[in-house]
């Protein structure tokens, strides 16, 4: 049982748990996320191609040290239920998620090269860098924090009480973090770190809090970047 909750997000975590606590210790720049520009024109359905196809082509990159994330979750959850739980969100995510992806490269044009091999902007290097820096850790609580971070930011936009679009590309990118799958899914990861998290005031939960900030300074970095002139082949320009 949890205190009322003082989150947007209709997800159940109190104030003063590790997740809550290092949730509010980051609220503007959160907040920043969730309220971007990206997101506002997402939904609106005015978001341009080549932004769309900029931030999709570094969000690719993203999806594949995140699937590495959720490989070594698998492998080092001392839960048998939630090795399980990992195991299925792969699932979902190798069949949904990167067909989203194929399906959007296809209709936006980012030719192939773009989607295997781009220029990464920094902060899609960094969100790697982290995500591949957590995969190796082999600690758990670790990978939770990244986890965390980077479903509940996504779950709080997604949820935002607007109109959806019409057109797939952008509609599906929302359908994608909202709704009670990926609620349960973002719960279940912000239960797991709260189970698993060592005392905020601890060595470990210091470490831990660190990367918390650092990792969402990144989520907003991102959006940010899919304004700014990365290449992107003949999509170039906009
Ligand atoms: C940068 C970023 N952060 C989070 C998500 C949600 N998995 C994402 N797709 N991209």
């Amino acid at each position: 049982m949890t205190s009322a909750t003082p989150f947007s997000t209709t997800a159940d975590v109190a104030a003063e748990s590790f997740a809550g606590q290092l949730r509010l210790s980051t609220a503007a720049e959160w907040d920043a996320s969730v309220h971007h520009r990206f997101v506002d024109q997402l939904f609106a359905g005015t978001v341009s191609d080549q932004v769309l196809a900029r931030y999709l082509v570094q969000d690719y990159q993203f999806f594949d040290a995140f699937i590495a994330m959720l490989g070594a979750c698998v492998a080092t959850t001392d839960s048998k239920p939630a090795r399980l739980r990992f195991a299925a969100q792969l699932g979902m995510l190798a069949a949904d998620e990167d067909g989203y992806f194929r399906q959007t490269f296809t209709e936006l044009g980012v030719p192939d090269s773009e989607v295997t091999s781009p220029e990464s902007a920094t902060p899609t290097t960094d969100f790697v860098t982290q995500m591949w820096e957590v995969a190796q850790s082999r600690d758990y609580a670790d990978l939770l924090v990244v986890l965390v971070i980077a479903e509940w930011l996504y779950l709080d936009w997604g949820e935002r009480d607007l109109p959806l679009p019409e057109a797939p590309k952008h509609r599906g990118w929302i359908e994608l973090h909202r709704g009670d799958e990926f609620r349960a899914w973002t719960q279940f990861l912000i239960d797991e770190l709260n189970r698993v998290a060592p005392p905020l005031e601890s060595d470990d939960g210091a470490r831990l809090s660190e990367r918390w900030k650092r990792v969402v300074g990144i989520e907003r970095a991102f959006f940010d970047a899919a304004y700014s002139s990365v290449p992107l082949g003949p999509l170039a320009g906009g």
